[in-house]
């Protein structure tokens, strides 16, 4: 399979698979991903929850996001890496969204910049836009707000709740943004966001009808026993399985049965 550039991002229907994203933090793991056939490696600002045990996504800083993506763009050979831009680091002006999405993509390698919000976002995008910087936008539940929000909740369930959805999306196409994520919004409403855009839409907790969908890589492999939203399919009980093999590591070493000769030099 060839390499997936910005330009290949595509809405699904007719012959076109729906796109695959997941997030990842390290080489590794984005190695790994990369070689599964995952589509997007999004370097998420969720990070500051699944790697550094935070809270919220609000203490992650642009030099941790710079770090990170430099890390996954190494392992990276064919799928699209998008890094988040953090709390703190673009939202006063677009100037200093310019900045730091700069630096994400010369120091940390990535191809397109994501950033939350609707409204008060659109100039920003069209600034980046129009200076080369590819940017996808994020709608819905946008965990950077959410002291503003109340918490982790469903976006878009009144109906101007999500007449307001559908016109931000549009408002995002049209400043420039060249894909969206949407996360946790009914599936109707989501349906109505993605056939109201020509650009993709990458599902979080968004139900079946977006162009895409994204999941945190530690839910996806059932490490991560934090917050568990219901969407967050887990496709293997990588804690219990890092249990085990560390309980193994652990009752050997304690019985000497490691390191054995095949372990052990001359
Ligand atoms: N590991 C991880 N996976 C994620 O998907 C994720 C994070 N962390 N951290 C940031 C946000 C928070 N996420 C969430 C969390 C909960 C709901 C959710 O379904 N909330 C329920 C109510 C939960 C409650 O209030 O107890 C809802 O019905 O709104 C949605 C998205 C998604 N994001
Ligand atoms: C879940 C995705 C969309 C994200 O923004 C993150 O991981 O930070
Ligand atoms: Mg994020």
């Amino acid at each position: 399979m060839s390499a997936l550039t910005v330009d290949g991002l595509h809405k699904s229907g007719g012959d076109r698979e729906p796109l695959v994203a997941v997030t990842a933090y390290d080489y590794t793991f984005a190695r790994l991903a990369d070689e599964a056939g995952v589509d997007i490696l999004l370097v998420g600002d969720s990070l500051g929850m699944v790697v550094q045990g935070e809270a919220t996504t609000l203490p992650v800083t642009l030099d941790h996001m710079v770090y990170h993506t430099r890390c996954v763009s190494r392992g990276r050979s064919r799928a699209l890496v998008v890094a988040d831009l953090p709390f703190r680091a673009y939202k006063a002006s677009p100037a200093q969204a310019l900045d730091s999405a700069a630096r994400l993509m010369a120091e940390g390698g990535c191809e397109m910049v994501k950033l939350e919000g609707g409204r008060p976002m659109v100039e920003t995008v069209a600034f980046l836009q129009e200076r080369d910087i590819p940017v996808m936008g994020h709608l819905g539940l946008t965990p950077q707000s959410v002291h503003q929000l109340g918490g982790y909740r469903v976006q878009g369930r009144s109906p101007d709740q999500a007449a307001a959805l559908v016109e931000e999306a549009m408002d995002l196409e049209r400043a420039g943004a060249r894909a969206l994520v949407l996360e946790a919004v009914p599936r109707e409403v989501a349906r109505r966001v993605t056939e109201s855009v020509d650009i993709p839409v990458i599902g979080i907790g968004a139900g079946p009808d977006c162009d895409g969908q994204v999941l945190v890589l530690q839910d996806a492999l059932g490490l991560f026993e934090g917050l568990q939203p219901r969407f967050a399919k887990r496709y293997m009980d990588g804690a219990g399985a890092v249990r085990d093999a560390l309980g193994g590591f652990c009752r050997e070493v304690r019985s000497g049965a490691f390191p054995a000769d095949e372990h052990s030099f001359e």
